[in-house]
């Protein structure tokens, strides 16, 4: 793709003393404007990539382009180009969140006469304009999680990184960086690259994820083609009591099925209405069972990451 935002071919990375690499033969490509998710169990290698695509460290073998360029031997296009999120990037606990920005501004080679209104536009959005003035030691969680937004910003970079972005927010701080993502998608362009694992905010905000494993792709597609592919269809069987239910989970047995009772509703892993209801509504007839209803879901995205990378429990 040769005006891709990230090119990635054979991307390996191997920490010495260690027996098998931490990224290990990555290839994908990140259009202009996607936003991609960003998903692996602990140790999968998300955060060794990340790295990688910011120049931090550079490849043991394979190749990183970031706008066309060698993000490590080209730090000043990474420095104003990306701008990064991350939970653990640290803070002048001493200094002002204010001051924080400052310094952030100078070592990207800006000057704060020029960045300053744009900061104060995220600030103001993100709730924190009021609190700048504090030490940063002062701030809560949630503030400092805000606070490294404005400071991924403040470029109004083409790339943005997000880690965790949501990591210790309520539910309304994480459905207004949701908004304010998608808005900055909408108004720059930006690419986002999203890391969280809160699988549904991928779900609803990343129009491709890539699933990683052991330093590994596996699989880098559309959440829901990742549903139709991994997922399956689950019957959900009501009848009037857990008498009932038993006998409908005792049915499901004896036809093969995994099925597992929660009060009244029996759940029938991997069955189709067409295939079981002939059957099973004779069954609960000549029981004298009710079948009060009968319902389809499918798996989440969730259940499909965790069937994906063996984790299933
Ligand atoms: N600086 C380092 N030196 C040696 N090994 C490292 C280093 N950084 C990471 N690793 C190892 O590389 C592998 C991938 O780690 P990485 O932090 O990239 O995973 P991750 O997907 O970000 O995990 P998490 O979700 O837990 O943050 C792990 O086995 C880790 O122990």
């Amino acid at each position: 793709m040769a005006n891709g935002v990230v090119n990635a071919e054979e991307l390996t990375k191997r920490y010495r003393g260690k027996e098998t690499p931490a990224v290990d033969r990555i290839s994908f490509d990140i259009a202009k404007g996607e936003t991609i998710g960003l998903l692996g169990p602990n140790g999968a290698g998300k955060t060794t990539l990340m790295k990688m695509i910011c120049g931090v460290t550079p490849p043991t073998t394979g190749r990183i382009r970031v706008f066309g360029v060698d993000p490590a031997r080209d730090p000043v296009a990474a420095k104003t180009g990306i701008g990064a999120m991350h939970q653990s990037a640290p803070y002048d606990e001493m200094l002002s969140a204010l001051d924080n920005l400052l310094i952030a501004t100078r070592f990207k080679g800006l000057s704060w006469r020029t960045t300053r209104p744009w900061a104060m536009e995220v600030a103001e959005y993100l709730g924190l304009a009021d609190h700048l003035s504090r030490l940063v030691f002062q701030l809560s969680g949630g503030q400092r999680q805000r606070l490294q937004l404005v400071r991924a910003l403040l470029t109004i970079p083409e790339l943005l990184i997000l880690d965790e972005p949501s990591a210790g927010l309520d539910v309304a701080g994480r459905h207004q960086i949701e908004r304010f993502v998608r808005w900055l998608r909408e108004e720059y362009g930006m690419t986002v690259i999203w890391t969280s694992h809160i699988i549904q905010e991928l779900e609803r905000n990343a129009q491709r994820v890539l699933v990683i494993n052991q330093g590994k792709v596996v699989r880098f597609a559309q959440p829901s083609e990742l549903v139709k592919e991994f997922g399956g269809a689950h019957l959900l069987v009501s009848v009037d009591d857990a008498v009932g239910a038993k006998v409908v989970k005792e049915w499901a047995a004896a036809a093969g099925l995994a099925a597992t009772v929660q009060d009244a509703e029996v759940r029938i892993e991997n069955a189709q209405v067409r295939d079981v209801l002939p059957q099973l509504s004779r069954h609960c007839h000549d029981s004298g069972v009710a079948i009060s209803g009968i319902s389809t879901v499918t798996d989440s995205l969730e259940q499909v990451f965790l069937r994906m990378t063996g984790n299933e429990g």
